[in-house]
């Protein structure tokens, strides 16, 4: 495929002035307004005649970027030194100061190093590769996980001023309008492409053109969310192929971008890419924390009760905006019937997951345009979302993991005033969460073979049980700082911890009751110890362990499994710090998300006919050497002082 032929069509289209640029649907009245005249695309902005962009690039003489070849600029004084990001930051966008690192990040990233940033929720990531994208000539492919977000990154850099197009499969994309985005990147009015991983990967006619771009002007890359390589990589495959970038570009610089990534899975994102750590640049934020964000944990009962309760949330929102977040569509359905019917608020509301059809999919542009004041949607809705007026996020159960719950809060008080995001909590959610990252497939697997397909899925399904009780224990913790958690969660070797935030639940709760840390190293040993015996008493009989068991025993309280009495463990004299079965249960947890007590969620249907899947977790075993490193870790945990 020649490339330039495409520049040439649709410079005969702007000199017989026929030229409406892809974005023209995003530009409000495009047939009658005024039109920037070295683009013929942008809004007239300045007394010259030049769009926002095309002016600034005027004042540098960067005449090389008008896409109007015809255009001849008249003569000027222009300013002596290249612009710097500062200058970008300031003329084009009107911000008088970087926010966190993005000014490191993107020096960084214009220097052609590959940049990885992991910057808090709202910290304004996007603005490092906009800012970028100008400074680094050429075209910048930003690969982005979602197709509704793609489009609201389209809608905000054309109203940003920055010529961009998208592209991912579907019918409102037939050949023509690939055919039309190619000859606008060939002109140099596309700056920012944004497209979907599976496009990029599967898209073979957009690689030729692209590699034959590479020949005439430099590419880079920027990949939004870059955590879903480690997250999504079990079920869209092209999120496991991203290598083709450095393999097909391999002086192409790539910008990582993510909220929220451990430093364990910023290696193996690096290692999927194909990238060396000593050829990347990490840039961390100064900070992970959001203090306009109050967390706060709701036991949740009945559906009645729930749906009562949320009704008294959505009652103090005024003007502002929610989100409630369901598990499932069906769940979703059935949580705004309820609200339609029992709410009695009048409020506009709306629902949202990835199966809606394009029509319902409208109603988003309501949301947007803020006569739809709450959604209730799926996580289908709302990664990289930006809305100034969200001042609640409810999660109706809880989150699929500690990311999950980190990204979806995020979508609260982007205008850094108060926000509320509220988590219904029950442990008989961890079946619907099972359900959905497995996808429903039953999982015995005990009954696997060895084959590469079932250790593969078997791997997958242990570190799915591992997130379901990181955010189950996050959920029934009752007196650790939910900020600090998160921190401590996400946090990078060296990292310091910042203090308390003072409004959480947990931090409300220490204030008002008598608590204390306590180390309960001797009650974290005596713990494994209890699931070593009773592994070696019911071994030889195949039965199954529950956590039910484990906390039984430990706690010394009558056993369902008579036969566990019998242990020496169960009869022993010892003092315990750990006493409540509550507690209990949160040390056990605590042992099972740090990988040392290791267990299985088992998915199965109670009636082989039936629909409905239920889950059993069971207790398989210990690492090995448990003793000796339960022994070097720390094990401070906060009880209240009155259950002791
Ligand atoms: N330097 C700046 N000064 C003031 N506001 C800024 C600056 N840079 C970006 N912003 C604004 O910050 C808001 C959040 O930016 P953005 O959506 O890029 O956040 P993000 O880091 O991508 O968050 P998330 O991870 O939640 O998607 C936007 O409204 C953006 O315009």
């Amino acid at each position: 495929m020649d490339f330039v032929p495409y520049g040439r069509n649709v410079q005969e289209k702007i000199k017989a002035k026929e030229f409406e640029p892809t974005f023209a649907k995003h530009i409000l009245d495009f047939e009658k307004i005024q039109k920037c005249l070295a683009c013929k695309a942008f809004p007239k902005y300045s007394p010259l005649g030049l769009c926002r962009y095309h002016e600034f690039c005027f004042k540098y003489g960067w005449y090389q970027e008008f896409p109007d070849k015809q255009y001849i600029p008249p003569p000027q004084n222009l300013i002596a030194n290249p612009p710097t990001s500062y200058d970008i930051l300031v003329k084009m966008f009107g911000y008088q100061e970087f926010q966190d690192m993005q000014e490191i990040a993107i020096s960084s990233y214009v220097n052609g190093k590959h940049t990885f940033i992991s910057m808090r929720t709202g910290a304004g990531k996007t603005m490092c590769y906009w800012i970028s994208a100008i400074l680094r000539e050429g075209l910048t492919v930003v690969i982005s996980p979602l197709v509704s977000l793609i489009d609201d990154q389209v809608i905000e850099t054309i109203a940003a001023g920055i010529g961009c197009a998208s592209i991912y499969t579907g019918k409102h994309q037939p050949p023509q309008y690939f055919e039309k985005v190619f000859s606008e990147i060939a002109i140099g009015l596309i700056k920012i492409l944004y497209i979907t991983a599976e496009s990029f990967i599967n898209n073979s006619s957009f690689t030729r053109m692209l590699l034959n771009f590479a020949k005439y002007a430099p590419v880079s890359f920027v990949i939004d969310e870059v955590h879903c390589i480690i997250e999504c990589k079990h079920f869209r495959e092209s999120w496991s192929k991203l290598r083709k970038i450095s393999t097909f570009f391999p002086s192409s610089p790539i910008m990582m971008l993510t909220g929220t990534c451990k430093e364990s899975d910023a290696y193996l994102i690096l290692e999927n890419l194909g990238l060396a750590s000593n050829d990347v640049a990490f840039v961390r934020g100064l900070s992970f924390s959001r203090p306009e964000l109050t967390m706060k944990m709701h036991p949740k009962s009945t559906k009645e009760k729930t749906i009562g309760e949320i009704i008294t949330l959505l009652k103090e929102l005024n003007e502002g905006k929610c989100i409630i977040y369901c598990p499932t569509v069906r769940i979703c359905d059935d949580v705004y019937e309820q609200l339609q019917e029992k709410s009695g608020l009048g409020l506009p509301m709306a629902v949202y997951y990835s199966s809606l059809d394009s029509e319902e999919k409208k109603k988003l542009k309501s949301w947007k345009e803020n006569t739809i004041q709450l959604i209730i949607a799926t996580n289908a809705f709302g990664m990289g979302l930006n809305d100034k007026k969200v001042r609640l996020v409810i999660h109706y159960s809880f989150p699929l993991s500690i990311g999950n719950l980190v990204q979806e809060t995020g979508r609260a008080g982007r205008d850094h005033n108060p926000a509320k995001c509220i988590i219904f909590y029950t442990r008989h959610d961890i079946c619907t969460n099972y359900t959905i990252i497995t996808q429903s497939r039953e999982s015995i697997t005990e009954d696997m073979n060895d084959s590469f397909e079932a250790n593969k899925r078997k791997e997958y399904l242990a570190k799915a049980c591992e997130k379901i009780f990181e955010v189950v224990h996050f959920c029934e913790e009752q007196y650790i700082c939910r900020e600090q958690m998160l921190a401590e969660y996400f946090a990078w070797n060296g990292d310091n911890l910042s203090p308390p935030c003072a409004h959480c639940d947990n931090c409300l709760r220490v204030q008002a009751e008598l608590v204390h840390e306590v180390d309960v190293k001797t009650d974290a040993i005596k713990m494994v110890g209890v699931v070593e015996e009773i592994i070696n008493k019911l071994r030889e009989s195949g039965k199954l362990i529950s956590p039910k068991d484990i906390i039984q025993v430990y706690c010394q309280l009558k056993c369902d499994n008579e036969e566990l009495t019998s242990l020496n463990i169960y009869h022993e004299t010892r003092k315990k710090i750990v006493r409540t079965k509550a507690d209990a249960q949160h040390l056990l947890d605590w042992l099972i998300i740090r990988g040392m007590v290791k267990i299985m969620i088992n998915l199965y249907r109670p009636n082989p006919n039936g629909n409905t899947l239920q889950t059993n977790i069971h207790i398989v075993g210990v690492i090995e050497g448990v003793t000796a490193i339960v022994m070097e870790k720390n094990w401070k945990m906060w009880l209240c002082h009155s259950r002791r």
